[in-house]
């Protein structure tokens, strides 16, 4: 699923209507419609008039599965028997084509035989264009307007209310009757459902203004914006559903739109994964490959433990850890499945001598993951360079090995394979040089520059994380579970990516379905749990 910008919807919209004729009040219908189908389903969620989980377009019972319906209600019908409940909804419109989409959704629903009330933000002779026909078409209907300032409001005197005050054509913070609109719709109680996209949200960053709508259900017209899967506006947006509206989906493809959702169908067809994970019968641990890992400390030990196992679950066929030597005796026996190859570098500790060993062991591995509990150690980044530069397969790049790329001058070193950098906002912040803050404003915009920038495959780790590729693509994962945020979830996925590379997946693959899966993973273990606070890193593990 396509994810787009403000920018890149207008050229949409546009093409739309300059190339293809579509008009453009024929797209405000369809938005309109759409959004009043939506409001209508709630409704019957809610159990007003009793219709239960009926379904007017034949692709809900049985799409999944069920016997189709003998006979199928049309649309409007579902729609009118669906709103006999007293429902009562407060269309709160703005002065451009988000206002335009709310009042064609005014009309609809009052068709369906919901009352409603249209609440203009501006003066209703400010309208121009699609959204003052639509204007003029409500008042025909004598569909009842108030308009704010002028006329006494309660927001919470309807049953809900529809949030048509600002879409994308909005920049910077609500001001005006927009804030005070907002504010008194978030305070009402009444479930918000908004058009396109919750008014104050930035529809490209995900970053919430004050005041921002926090909407029950977010109908987005044509495409996801980028802002609806960043958070904190993922959280403003509730659920979000998309809705086409005659702007050909082709059109995305079309125009190179970088962003996509990471579904099960990107992974297949874009990404070309093969999700059923077969196995040959022939196959032996030589046929899934070698990660190798260097990782783990005196202090941090754990880390290098986690990111084996969680390697060998992905899949490979082995796995070598190469630790200090020092830590050796404490891991013997921690995890049989490992082979255990100790460095010494003369002290036994990580130290730059150690380089030469790590090589070494490297030489006939399919892939290095560095960095989980590795510690900083004097001469680490002249470490990192040898094994980065002489190296001939693709590596991971994790915690510690990240601080200390981001102590050095990378985009210079020479390399001959793809490299994996998986970091949190805040190693992120350390390599991008800007505050962990400035890494969440935009998380996409600044995972893609970064990617392009430094020639990197990144893997900007939090809620949704964010896969960026050299070539400017970028994929945005939506496995996973408010549990996984323990200690070692990172090590975890560090393995994970790894034993998919062994097993011969490109690079960007195994970032894209390494994330995957350990999302997925995280869901299932804390689903095991009563309460997901309980869940650790090792759950994840086992949940592979
Ligand atoms: N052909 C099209 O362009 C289509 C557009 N559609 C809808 O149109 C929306 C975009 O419409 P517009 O480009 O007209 O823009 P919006 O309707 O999002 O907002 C523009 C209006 O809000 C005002 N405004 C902007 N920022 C503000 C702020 N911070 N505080 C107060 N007022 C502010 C502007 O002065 C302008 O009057 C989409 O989100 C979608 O809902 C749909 O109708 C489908 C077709
Ligand atoms: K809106």
């Amino acid at each position: 699923m396509d994810v787009v910008t403000a920018e890149e919807m207008r050229a949409f919209d546009r093409d739309t209507i300059g190339r293809l004729g579509i008009p453009a009040i024929a797209l405000m219908e369809n938005a309109g419609r759409a959004i009043a189908e939506e409001v209508i389903a709630l409704c019957r969620r809610r159990g007003a008039g009793g219709v239960g989980g009926a379904r007017s377009d034949g692709a809900g019972a049985a799409g999944r599965g069920a016997a189709p319906a003998r006979f199928s209600v049309s649309a409007d019908a579902a729609l009118t028997l669906a709103a006999a409940g007293g429902e009562h909804w407060l269309v709160l419109a703005g002065k451009g084509n988000n206002g335009g989409d709310g009042l064609a959704a005014a009309r609809h629903l009052r068709e369906a035989g919901i009352a409603v009330t249209l609440v203009y933000a501006a003066a209703p002779e400010s309208l121009a264009g699609e959204a003052a026909l639509q204007r003029d078409a409500a008042a025909a209907m004598g569909i009842p307007a108030v308009v704010y300032g002028r006329d006494a409001l309660d927001l919470a005197a309807g049953s809900g209310i529809v949030d048509a005050l600002l879409g994308t054509g909005s920049a910077g913070a609500p001001r005006g009757a927009y804030a005070e609109l907002i504010a008194a719709a978030n305070a009402s109680g009444r479930p918000i459902v908004s058009a396109d996209i919750p008014s104050g949200l930035d529809a490209d960053t995900g970053e919430t203004h004050e005041p921002c709508i926090h909407a029950a259900l977010t109908v987005c017209l044509a495409f996801l914006k980028r802002g609806l899967v960043q958070y904190p506006g993922a959280a403003a947006a509730g659920r979000v559903v998309v809705r086409s509206i005659g702007i050909p989906a082709v059109l995305a493809r079309e125009s190179g739109v970088r962003v996509s959702l990471l579904t099960p169908e990107v992974l297949a067809t874009r990404l070309r994964v093969d999700l059923s994970r077969h196995r040959s019968p022939e196959g032996h641990k030589g046929t899934y490959g070698h990660v190798l890992l260097a990782a783990g400390s005196l202090r941090m030990s754990g880390a290098g433990l986690l990111s084996a196992r969680a390697a060998l679950r992905a899949g490979c066929g082995l796995v070598t850890w190469a630790l200090p030597e020092k830590l050796l005796p404490y891991m013997i026996g921690s995890a049989p499945e490992v082979m255990l190859a100790p460095v010494t570098g003369g002290d036994g500790e990580w130290n730059a001598g150690t380089a030469a060993e790590v090589l070494r062991l490297s030489a006939s591995r399919d892939c290095i993951a560095l960095g989980p509990g590795l510690g900083r150690f004097e001469g680490d980044t002249e470490w990192l360079r040898r094994l980065w530069e002489e190296t001939d397969s693709a590596m991971v790049i994790d915690a510690d090995a990240l601080n200390i790329l981001a102590d050095a001058e990378y985009r210079t070193w020479s390399r001959r394979h793809p490299v994996i950098l998986t970091p949190h906002p805040g190693e992120m912040a350390r390599l991008a040089g800007v505050s962990t803050a400035e890494v969440q404003r935009d998380r996409i915009g600044l995972a893609l520059s970064y990617a392009v920038q430094q020639g990197v495959i990144l893997v900007l780790k939090g809620a949704h994380t964010v896969i960026a590729t050299p070539e400017g693509q970028a994929y945005i994962n939506i496995t996973g579970h408010p549990g996984m945020g323990t200690g070692g979830a990172g090590d975890v996925l560090t393995g994970i990516i790894s034993g998919l590379l062994a097993q011969g997946l490109e690079a960007v693959q195994a970032a894209a379905f390494g994330v995957y899966l350990h999302g997925l993973a995280g869901e299932r273990a804390a689903g095991k749990r009563d309460n997901p606070a309980a869940l650790i890193a090792g759950d994840i593990i086992e949940a592979l």
